[in-house]
């Protein structure tokens, strides 16, 4: 009996290897598109962390860009709050001074009453002079926010009257009564100290109108309004391209928003290169086809375990595995079935004439014949040297077992072409043993009956067959069995 496991129908399936051929490249393939997957979030999360720091930089610059920039009009309403006004020549010396080390401020303004009187430097900006807030309709919301508040109003980036875009603020002025005055009065309104800050030179300062650091930034919010406010640096393109953005609280409330996105847009950003995709996808294909060369080795390495080199046919382990299988088969299902051996005669003379070579051919051809008397639940066999045998899963009588054999010799004496165009005659014997599904009868005690009967036929004179003895304890059914049988 085989020792080792003999490949099932499934492992020897032709569509196996293919089968696990694919399978092995689509899970390479989702392995390799889960890591790239996984590797692009990864990178995607670096830049967007890398995007919130940048804008936090240019935050923090611009908010110590203000906060230096606003002192100045917050020290000259104070300056006016507490004096009730402010002569042309003390705030021409005072806020010109103040103006030294802000390269930024593009003009300071005294508006009593919200009409612009003065302002500083007067050269360039005459045009200002007489401008009443209220009336000009760009200005006057965050002038009656301010007043509103009583707190410095940023507004803007607006287009300046006297020419160039800037950012303004406005802050109110409340007098606050006599200077040692005994009783405190209400705070009265004076009106408007207003500071413009050339917009261009501060984000230049602070790096919001410049690619830095792989980012393109823009600022959206004009006029303090966030979200809703128009975009007043940068492409306003960039917000509808799922930027990272970040909110500048402004003095008085309201507040720009500054949004990044990568120089390139982030389908570029943080994608593996298109070279690295295709390399995991060839080698994923490349995984697919080694692994169905390897089941189909393997499945060549079991065949070459189990069939003959020569005939292709099953050899002698594989021939004792279907045996019994058949006589296991027989038993379950109570009916008959009967093991063959056919063995050549004077096959040696065939080789010694012909050649071992031209004996080869005519063992192919037996092997051949032997096969195609078999039905598909029948096993043709090579034993070894010139000896086959044919194992029946189904009989219907010994006799049919018998019939068979008869057929068998029949069709052996045919002459056999031979490569070289010679033709030989080959004669067989057979030697028939039937095994009964009520039989208790162990495999080798059922080859050796067969064998006895070649042995038999070969002693009578060869070229014919001989049914064995039946097995002990047993006797054959007189009337044809029951179970699938055709024969
Ligand atoms: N060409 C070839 N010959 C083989 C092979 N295997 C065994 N033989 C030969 O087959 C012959 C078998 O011997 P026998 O069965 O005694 O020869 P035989 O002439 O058929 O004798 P009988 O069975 O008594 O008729 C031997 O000569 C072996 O050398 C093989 O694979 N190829």
């Amino acid at each position: 009996m085989p020792t080792t496991r003999l490949p099932t129908h499934w492992q020897q399936s032709r569509h196996l290897p293919l089968l696990v051929g694919l399978c092995t490249a689509a899970l390479a393939m989702l392995l390799a598109w889960v890591v790239i997957d996984i590797s692009h979030t990864k990178a995607r999360t670096e830049i967007v962390a890398r995007a919130q720091s940048h804008l936090l930089e240019i935050r923090d610059r611009l908010d110590r860009q203000l906060q230096s920039t606003l002192s100045v009009p917050e020290t000259v309403a104070a300056f006016v709050a507490a004096q009730g006004h402010m002569p042309p020549e003390i705030f021409a010396s005072v806020v010109g001074r103040l103006l030294e080390s802000q390269r930024n401020i593009r003009n300071l303004a005294l508006a009593p009453d919200n009409v612009i009187t003065d302002i500083y430097p007067r050269l360039g900006n005459e045009k200002a002079l007489g401008l009443r807030y209220l009336d000009n309709p760009q200005q006057r919301g965050a002038v009656e926010r301010a007043i509103q508040t009583r707190r410095t109003v940023v507004a803007g980036p607006i287009q300046l009257v006297q020419g160039g875009l800037g950012i303004v603020s406005r802050t109110p002025v409340f007098l606050v009564g006599v200077p040692g005055a005994a009783v405190v009065a209400e705070p009265r309104y004076w009106g408007i100290v207003s500071l413009a800050v050339n917009a261009d030179t501060l984000f230049a300062d602070v790096g919001l109108n410049t690619e830095q650091a792989g980012f393109q930034v823009a600022a959206r919010g004009l006029d303090a309004l966030g979200a809703q406010g128009a975009v007043f640096v940068g492409r306003a393109s960039l917000f509808d391209e799922k930027p990272v953005t970040l909110d500048v609280p402004l003095p008085g409330g309201g507040s720009w928003i500054l949004g990044a996105v990568p120089v390139g847009g982030w389908k570029a950003a943080g994608s593996a290169p298109a070279l690295v995709v295709m390399l995991s996808y060839v080698f994923a294909l490349l995984l697919g086809l080694l692994s169905a060369w390897l089941v189909r080795a393997h499945q060549q390495v079991l065949a070459l375990a189990s069939h003959d080199r020569l005939t292709g046919l099953p050899n002698r382990r594989l021939f004792e595995d279907r045996l019994s299988q058949a006589v296991l088969a027989a038993h379950r299902d109570r009916r008959a079935g009967a093991l063959l051996l056919v063995d050549l005669d004077g096959f040696k003379a065939v080789n010694d004439s012909m050649g071992h070579g031209s004996g080869d051919q005519v063992l192919v051809r037996v092997g051949q014949r032997l096969a195609g008397l078999a039905r598909a639940n029948d096993t043709a066999a090579r034993l070894g040297g010139d000896e086959f045998a044919l194992v029946l899963n189904a009989v219907s009588s010994p006799q049919a077992a018998m019939e068979v054999a008869q057929r068998i010799i029949q069709d052996m004496v045919a002459p056999i072409g031979l490569d070289n165009g010679e033709h030989v005659r080959v004669g067989v014997s057979i030697g028939v043993a039937v095994f009964q599904g009520d039989a208790a009868e162990a495999l080798p005690a059922l080859i050796d009956r067969a064998d006895q009967a070649l042995y038999a036929s070969k002693r009578a004179g060869k070229g014919q067959a001989t049914l064995a003895a039946p097995a002990e304890l047993h006797t054959y059914a007189t009337q044809p069995m029951n179970g699938p049988t055709s024969r």
